[in-house]
């Protein structure tokens, strides 16, 4: 516009229509260039986000997967790789996602920022069974998001109230579902009939491993943080002679798994408990996880491509993502060397949890052979 009254001002009417003409010619070629570049109005979605990452626009098909994942506030963002798996499931994986969960569906145009929703899944136990594994493992899938650190809801911080439990979940679209781990809760007797009130349909997953190593495990990390703790076999023994344990100790008591599940089937069905082999997910990950992502109703992606086995480490780690980042190994504080406990004591507890873990086993119709 400018153009043509600079032109009206300087030139005879002969020049300024041939002037004008040009302008406008060159405006048109201007906004064909912009359509062949920007077809699906993707710019407009995008251009919200400040982030440099989400401006650069190389290929339509990769501008369109950013556009899914610029939409997102950063905490939610999916990388591309993430975002096109997005869009090839978004069947609902949970029917009873909001209704069950009393979070009402929100309205359309709520969809693209996502919502903080009650869990649909918890990781409910057990103390050092392997839950942070579980936890890192599923959250790679493009249909989870979970919250990083353990809320603690259900036993500690009951009296906040559901509001404030929910808004220390994650931003999920409504194809995705919200997980949070939190391992006391298996122990601890109010937690079924609270999650149940939450809602009945949440899904329940337990990885279990040997009560012996559990315990010896749960230790470990308590002494590492008190040093003059007393001896395991003083802690662990009423009279170690007489092979008389300690079940009010609370490392003994987390492995008596059987009589902490019958608190659970009390509110839930078993199908809706899902049990994680502790000593499986170390030693084949991806088989472990292919079960938990049956079980959650969602497409297996977390495969064995997604591990490699960490010689230093001793475990199983994350390989590199696709996006970017390097390899990822679980902290420091999981796989520690355990303290040597010597063998007699080791015997004893095995005689003393062998029934347990047979009822266990009755139970839950499997046998974990922890031998
Ligand atoms: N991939 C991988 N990397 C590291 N560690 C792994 C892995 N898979 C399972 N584990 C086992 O997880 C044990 C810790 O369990 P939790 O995460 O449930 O511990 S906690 O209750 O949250 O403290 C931890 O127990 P310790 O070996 O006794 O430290 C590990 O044996």
């Amino acid at each position: 516009m400018a153009c043509v009254l600079l032109f009206g001002r300087l030139l005879p009417f002969s020049h300024r229509l041939r002037g004008t003409s040009i302008c406008l010619l060159s405006l048109f070629l201007s906004y064909l260039f912009y359509c062949a570049l920007f077809p699906d109005g993707a710019i407009m979605q995008t251009s919200g986000d400040p982030t440099p990452s989400c401006q650069r626009a190389d290929g339509a098909k990769r501008r369109l997967q950013k556009s899914l994942s610029c939409l997102l506030p950063s905490d939610a963002r999916l990388s591309a790789v993430e975002a096109s798996r997005l869009k090839a499931d978004q069947r609902p994986h949970f029917a009873h996602h909001t209704a069950g969960n009393g979070t009402p569906s929100p309205p359309m145009s709520n969809l693209k920022f996502g919502n903080k929703k009650l869990p649909n899944a918890i990781i409910v136990g057990v103390k050092k069974g392997g839950t942070r594994a579980v936890l890192e493992f599923i959250r790679i899938h493009p249909d989870v998001r979970a919250a990083g650190t353990e809320t603690h809801f259900f036993d500690r911080n009951y009296d906040r109230g559901l509001d404030w439990y929910r808004g220390l979940m994650p931003r999920t679209l409504e194809s995705q579902i919200t997980m949070e781990k939190t391992p006391s809760y298996f122990v601890t007797k109010e937690t079924p009939h609270r999650i149940y009130t939450m809602s009945q349909d949440t899904k329940l997953i337990v990885v279990v491993r040997d009560p012996v190593t559990r315990a010896i495990s749960d230790y470990t990390q308590t002494l590492s943080k008190t040093p003059d703790l007393p001896s395991f076999q003083d802690l662990a023994f009423r009279n170690q002679s007489l092979g008389i344990v300690d079940m009010s100790w609370n490392a003994i008591r987390i492995g008596l798994y059987a009589l902490h599940l019958e608190n659970w089937l009390r509110y839930f069905p078993l199908a809706q408990i899902h049990f994680v082999s502790g000593e499986r997910l170390i030693t084949d990950p991806a088989g472990e996880m292919a079960r938990v992502q049956d079980f959650l109703g969602l497409k297996r992606i977390v495969t064995d491509k997604h591990f490699y086995f960490n010689r230093t480490k001793g475990f199983p780690c994350l390989k590199k993502p696709e996006s970017s980042g390097s390899p990822r190994c679980l902290g420091k504080s999981k796989g520690r060397t355990h303290v040597q406990i010597d063998r007699d004591a080791i015997e004893q507890l095995r005689d003393f949890y062998r029934p347990y873990n047979v009822k266990f086993y009755e139970m839950v119709g499997h046998d974990f052979k922890w031998e």
